[in-house]
């Protein structure tokens, strides 16, 4: 598969700090990859260069196996959506107009219009009842969602997400976790998305980048981070966030506290299976390559549905006990 953004031995200081150490990561077309690391770590720093809001002091950055010196700095930005955490939506201009803003900045033929109706449909909001309104008549999620549609209705291959759900509720922040796992799933498109929680990347990874002052130290699918972790730091980084026992825990026991998703008829033969015995390990290694895994006893008789979703709520609710 062809690389969507890599970074080759990139380097970048300040002032004599180091902040982002000899930074190699090739990051797939179509990918949804996440960049996790507490505070400070240099997460931020990372993604601000490879849209060139920094330059690198050292190494460079491919966009599409270019790099991005070579590129346009306008153009570089027109295939790179960018979603903070902070989202500075335009106030004195309608959602509307937020959304298509830069569709028609580049001179997109077309229904504008239409296309922001679209666009909301998809993110759940009535086109009739939110085209038209203001920011400020908006909610924190609805905002992060205009946000997200603003930075993908020019279609951007690719998209970079900075703790764009860091500053909402737990709820609204689970929904727009599904949100962008849909939008990926429909648009095919690569996302970065840049988090200091460890359940977070759990829920969206395809591939999961552990960072620490200013180095990765491991990148890998979800599962294999787990298992093979590449040293103390990722392992309790790691297990720390999602519960020491994950591999006494069976299903059967998780359900105690959080019940199984039921599930819809029509789709059922073509679903892996899960046995209800088996732990919540095994259950996160088939979920790194499925949405929905099935769940059954012994006898063979369905129980309900597993998906990350459910995952991070049954997380969640262990964090909850403890
Ligand atoms: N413009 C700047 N000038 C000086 N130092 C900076 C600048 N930008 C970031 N830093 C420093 O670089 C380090 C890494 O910051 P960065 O924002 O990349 O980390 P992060 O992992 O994204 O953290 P957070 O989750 O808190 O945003 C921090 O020590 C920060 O203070």
């Amino acid at each position: 598969m062809a690389s969507a953004i890599k970074f080759e031995h990139v380097k970048k200081t300040f002032a004599d700090k180091i902040v982002v150490n000899d930074l190699n990561l090739d990051i797939q077309q179509g990918e949804l990859f996440v960049l996790v690391g507490n505070s400070g770590s240099g997460k931020t720093t990372s993604i601000k260069m490879i849209n060139r809001l920094e330059d690198p002091n050292a190494g460079q950055i491919l966009v599409n196996e270019r790099p991005t010196t070579a590129y346009d700095v306008q153009k570089l930005r027109w295939k790179i959506g960018y979603v903070l955490q902070q989202i500075a939506l335009f106030p004195n201009m309608t959602v509307a107009q937020n959304i298509t803003l830069i569709p028609e900045i580049q001179g997109v033929n077309g229904n504008l219009e239409k296309l922001a109706a679209q666009l909301l449909q998809k993110v759940g909001l009535n086109p009739q009842e939110y085209a038209q309104r203001y920011p400020h008549e908006l909610s924190g999620g609805e905002q992060q969602r205009i946000g997200i549609l603003r930075a993908i209705a020019s279609k951007p291959p690719i998209v970079l997400m900075d703790e764009p759900f860091s500053a909402l509720d737990p709820l609204s922040r689970a929904n727009l976790q599904e949100l962008v796992v849909d939008l990926h799933e429909q648009l095919h498109n690569t996302i970065l998305f840049v988090t200091h929680d460890m359940n977070e990347a759990l829920h969206l990874a395809d591939r999961i980048g552990i960072m620490k002052d200013g180095q990765l130290l491991q990148v890998d699918q979800p599962e294999e981070i787990l298992r093979h972790p590449a040293n103390n730091f990722v392992r309790d980084f790691f297990r720390g966030s999602i519960g020491s026992n994950l591999y006494e825990t069976t299903l059967k026991q998780a359900a105690l506290l959080t019940k199984f998703k039921q599930a819809e008829s029509g789709s059922l033969a073509t679903m892996p299976l899960i046995n209800v015995e088996e732990t919540i390990a095994k259950l996160l290694t088939l979920l790194s390559g499925q949405n929905e895994v099935l769940v059954q006893n012994s006898s063979g008789d369905f129980l309900g549905l597993v998906d990350r979703q459910w995952l991070v709520t049954y997380l969640n609710n262990i964090n909850s006990l403890k």
